[in-house]
């Protein structure tokens, strides 16, 4: 059923520095409605938009305009999860200017009462399974959290997982992110702590790459398999819906964020996502508008993001975006060029339907082309080769028709690629576009004959994903347990633990003393350290730094704090409490000291 993209857009409170420049609120909203006001031409410039929610959270809950987090997670939260109880896929999005609120609306805080979307639909999800009276029904969840920087996708849950990992294109399963582990977790307390794991790994990257988080794209997923067995006829079916919940780089354009040169690049790189899903956006909208209907060209294969999120963009998804703004004056071009880019996005209509049984289906069809590729490399005298699954095959040695059937699906999840594409429209493809990317373009769907090394790849390529989709629920649930021990290990090695206080996870020093630990394991990394650091007040060099100043992240128990060299070779040292960065100077010596020490008990 076509329904169009849930759009909301959320204004929230001034920040420090809003206040402190003495800022005036450019946002008004009434209802649907949001109006923004140029305070240039504050008589003749205002301009209306309207949405499916217009969420005033710019005050506080005294007023009764304010919208909490509670209310967005009714709103949107709780209907799309609804629609995975549905059996369909979903997605939220949360798109922005950096420090809009993207963050605080899709994760939020700790403290009680500013939980965002994403653990409140966790949350949800497991209080509605507990519910289920219904002894032929049972749930599985499953979950992943990837980053994608610089059009490079990394895997926030695997502690092992080092570098870029690749976008594959498969003829059954469509686009997936290779190797991404997707953990079996059986309540929210262990979602919970993924997250949070997630969530700091995320921390330590940025911070590793002298960067913030706002920087890259971070896609959390959670594949939510529902099992029937009939108890008649003992029949199994299953519903599998994905869940992609977003929280997008900051939107704000390379030039406007002052980047010069390496940055500038990467500025643009990590933007290639952002404007290939601004270009899809448009073309989705503009497809919509047309009487064709008809996609004439929809640039997915442009960005790694825009590829992977296919299907939720005007494909088999649900699908809501929420789009943070800023109140101030002083960003007025930039929310406006987001109010813009959330009206456009209300104009896209995507054709969802209920993912029922496609595993069975999968299965079946990805033995079969096992079963082709096999005799094909067989009636060519290569047994051996496929053994051995060897490389060393005569590149231009072509094997003729190993055409497999073209079928757009949904982006690869354990279990959960819908059938077929609801869309066909929407399902047509665009000339791969980046060229750095990890995104794997040469593995287009081929009716042309293709070489014994590629149908051997593509053997062994389907060969693991049929090992996944067979694995057992114990085997799963042992996977996780294993990583969990692995991240626990490395964080051992390094000085500290992780335990349960209050529960909450953090990080927390053995001793129980103030400490701070070098959280960097590469060494080549050396001018860029990083710690945790436990509450109180720290003396670095001659300097205190009063970790007490560092807001938020006292409250979770740590905060990031990093040095750096300068061009004088000076070390700076760097308390990053979220956002904001405070710089501290500091001798080298003293820190060299420390850094030579696992833990120093201060
Ligand atoms: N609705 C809100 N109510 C209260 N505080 C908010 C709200 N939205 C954002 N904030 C605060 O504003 C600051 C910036 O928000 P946030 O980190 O969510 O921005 P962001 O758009 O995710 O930025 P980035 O692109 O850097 O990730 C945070 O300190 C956050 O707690």
């Amino acid at each position: 059923m076509a329904a169009s993209v849930k759009v909301a857009v959320r204004v929230r409170p001034f920040n420090s520095r809003e206040t402190n420049l003495d800022s005036k609120c450019v946002i008004q909203m009434q209802g649907k409605s949001t109006c923004i006001t140029n305070p240039k031409q504050p008589k003749d410039g205002a301009k209306n938009f309207t949405f499916d929610y217009s969420y005033w959270s710019h005050t506080s809950a005294e007023d009764p305009a304010f919208v909490s987090q509670q209310q967005v997670y009714r709103d949107i939260g709780e209907e799309m999860l609804l629609h995975a109880f549905e059996g369909y896929n979903v997605c939220i999005f949360a798109y922005g200017q950096t420090g809009a609120g993207k963050s605080y609306t899709m994760m939020g805080k700790q403290e009680p009462g500013q939980q965002g979307i994403i653990p409140q639909l966790c949350e949800d999800l497991f209080k509605r399974t507990l519910e289920n009276k219904d002894p032929e029904l049972s749930y599985s969840v499953e979950v992943s959290y990837m980053e994608i920087y610089c059009e490079r996708v990394r895997d926030l849950l695997n502690p092992k997982s080092k570098g870029a990992l690749r976008v594959r294109e498969h003829p059954i399963m469509g686009p997936y992110v290779e190797d991404l582990s997707k953990l079996a977790v059986t309540s929210y307390s262990d979602i919970h702590d993924l997250m949070d794991c997630g969530n700091k790994a995320r921390t330590v990257a940025a911070t590793n790459m002298n960067e913030t988080s706002s920087r890259s794209h971070a896609v959390f997923t959670i594949v939510f398999t529902q099992h029937r067995r009939d108890q008649l006829t003992n029949l199994d079916t299953e519903k599998v819906s994905k869940v992609s919940l977003v929280d997008l780089a900051g939107s704000e354009r390379a030039d406007s964020s002052g980047a010069k040169g390496m940055r500038l690049k990467e500025g643009a790189n990590i933007n290639k996502s952002l404007t290939t899903l601004g270009k899809v956006i448009s073309a989705l909208a503009e497809m919509q508008g047309s009487k064709k209907r008809k996609a004439d060209y929809i640039p997915y294969r442009d960005s790694v993001l825009t590829w992977l999120l296919k299907e939720n963009l005007g494909g088999n998804s649900r699908t809501a975006m929420i789009a943070a703004l800023s109140p101030a004056d002083i960003n007025y071009e930039e929310t406006l060029s987001t109010l813009r880019y959330a009206d456009r996005a209300k104009q896209i209509r995507c054709n969802a339907i209920i993912n029922e049984d496609p595993n069975a289906r999968l299965i079946r069809e990805l033995k079969d082309e096992v079963k082709r590729l096999r005799e094909l490399l067989l009636s060519q005298g290569l047994s051996e080769l496929m053994a051995a699954q060897a490389t060393e095959v005569n590149n231009n040695n072509c094997v003729p028709g190993v055409g497999v059937a073209s079928q757009p699906a949904a982006p690869a999840s354990n279990g959960a690629p819908p059938p077929q594409p609801a869309n066909p429209d929407a399902a047509q493809e665009g000339e791969p576009g980046s060229d750095d990317s990890t995104l794997d373009q040469t593995e287009e769907f081929q009716e042309e004959p293709i070489t014994k090394e590629e149908a051997v790849e593509r053997l062994q390529e389907t060969e693991k994903i049929i090992a996944e989709l067979n694995e057992t629920w114990e085997e799963k649930l042992r996977k996780t347990e294993n990583i969990r021990l692995e991240r626990e290990t490395l964080l051992a090695e390094m000085g500290v633990s992780i335990k349960e206080d209050g529960g909450t996870v953090g990080v927390f020093s053995p001793k129980g003393t103030p400490h701070l630990v070098n959280l960097n394991e590469d060494p080549l990394m050396s001018e860029c350290l990083l710690y945790y650091i436990k509450e109180g007040v720290t003396r670095v060099g001659q300097k205190e730094v009063d970790i007490r100043l560092s807001g938020q992240f006292i409250k979770e128990q740590h905060c990031v704090f990093y040095s750096q060299l300068n061009e004088n070779g000076e070390v700076y040292v760097t308390l990053e409490p979220l956002r904001e960065q405070r710089l501290t100077s500091m001798g080298s010596r003293s820190l060299n000291q420390w850094c030579s020490n696992k833990e120093t008990a201060l």
